[in-house]
């Protein structure tokens, strides 16, 4: 962050700003996956406890992703994937996205204290001050394995789900973080494959950047290697999920690994210029995410 940006809006502000400001498109998943944690506790959920639940888990990745956007408002204003976004725009006062994002950060933490529970208020505390500080402020610019560390504070909302409705930290809500901070590097190292240039720009050291292209692909084959039995967890420990997500968890992460092989190995006949691999990879992961989860809630309304 400098002093140096402007801080007056050069275009006024409108509602989609503020909501721009929340990256809605990348908490739906945040949100989802907080859902399926609740949905998949093994007690009954009280339907207003679980609504304020998720209200606060969306409230609170947003203010996050607010506090986010407002210290990196100078990045931003150099890379094309971020350049439009409503503070390097110049369509809001920089104040206005941190006060925005403090508001929110506080509110939904509050809210769920009162409403939900003070273990899972706590939890989403710690998760925005991993994503806002830890993530954005500390990691960020300082080591290309920001993401490899910095990915818990997405990990968190399942468990947060999951505490939400149970009110305790078993090994089920622990094996759903560690799955989302495995796929998590291969999530978002794909897509950085093929956005590197504006990364190296901004003089952000992800992982492509710092180490190359070749050894990303690497480490992308590791963890989607580690992902496999993990994700398989959930069916092998006594009282976990049952076949329904069983098998849906061994064919989604074996594509994920046929999809990481082809980005790490099998690049015989694809040029640098074609990134159409990395590209395949990052869809599907979002994808992935979406399904293991939603197959997670199934298997538990299916299998009991
Ligand atoms: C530190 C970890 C992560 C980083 C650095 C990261 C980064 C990104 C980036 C840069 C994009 C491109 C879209 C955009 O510009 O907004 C993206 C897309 C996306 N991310 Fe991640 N991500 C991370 C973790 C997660 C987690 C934990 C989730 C959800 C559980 C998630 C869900 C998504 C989704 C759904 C999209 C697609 C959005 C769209 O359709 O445009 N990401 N991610
Ligand atoms: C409950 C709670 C607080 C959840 C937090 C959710 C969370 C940490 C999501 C991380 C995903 C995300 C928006 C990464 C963007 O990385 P970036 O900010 O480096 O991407 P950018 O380059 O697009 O700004």
């Amino acid at each position: 962050m400098t002093a140096a940006t402007p801080t007056a809006p050069a275009l006024p502000t409108d509602w989609r700003d503020f909501f721009a400001l929340t990256k809605p498109r990348v908490m739906t998943l945040v949100i989802f996956t907080g859902l399926c944690g609740l949905l998949a506790a093994p007690v009954p959920v009280n339907p207003v406890l679980g609504f304020t639940a998720i209200l606060c888990i969306a409230v609170g990745a947003g203010g996050s992703a607010a506090l986010n956007m407002w210290w990196e408002a100078d990045l931003d204003a150099q890379m094309k994937r971020t350049a439009s976004r409503p503070l390097p725009a110049g369509r809001m006062p920089r104040e206005s996205a941190r006060d925005f994002g403090l508001v929110l950060s506080f509110f939904s933490v509050l809210m769920m204290a009162v409403g939900v529970g003070y273990l899972a208020a706590a939890i989403l505390a710690f998760s925005i001050f991993y994503y806002a500080v830890i993530y954005t402020i500390w990691l960020k610019p300082r080591t290309p394995q920001n993401i490899v560390i910095g990915g818990g504070a997405g990990a968190f909302p399942p468990m947060i789900g999951w505490v939400a409705a149970t009110g305790d930290v078993t090994l089920m809500p622990i094996l759903l973080f560690a799955i989302i901070f495995f796929w998590t590097p291969p999530h978002f190292w794909a897509l950085a494959l093929f956005v590197e240039i504006d990364y190296a720009k901004a003089g952000i050291p992800m992982m492509p950047v710092v180490a190359g292209r070749h050894s990303t692909r690497r480490q992308i084959l590791v963890y989607s290697v580690l992902l496999l039995p993990l994700s398989m967890l959930p069916f092998w420990i006594p009282g976990g999920a049952g076949v329904v997500y069983g098998a849906a968890a061994l064919i989604l992460s074996t594509i994920f690994l046929l999809l990481a092989l082809r980005v790490a190995v099998f690049r015989q006949g694809v040029g640098e210029a074609d990134m159409g691999p990395e590209k395949r990879l990052f869809r599907f992961s979002v994808f992935y995410l979406f399904a293991l989860f939603a197959a997670l809630v199934a298997d538990r309304w299916i299998m009991g």
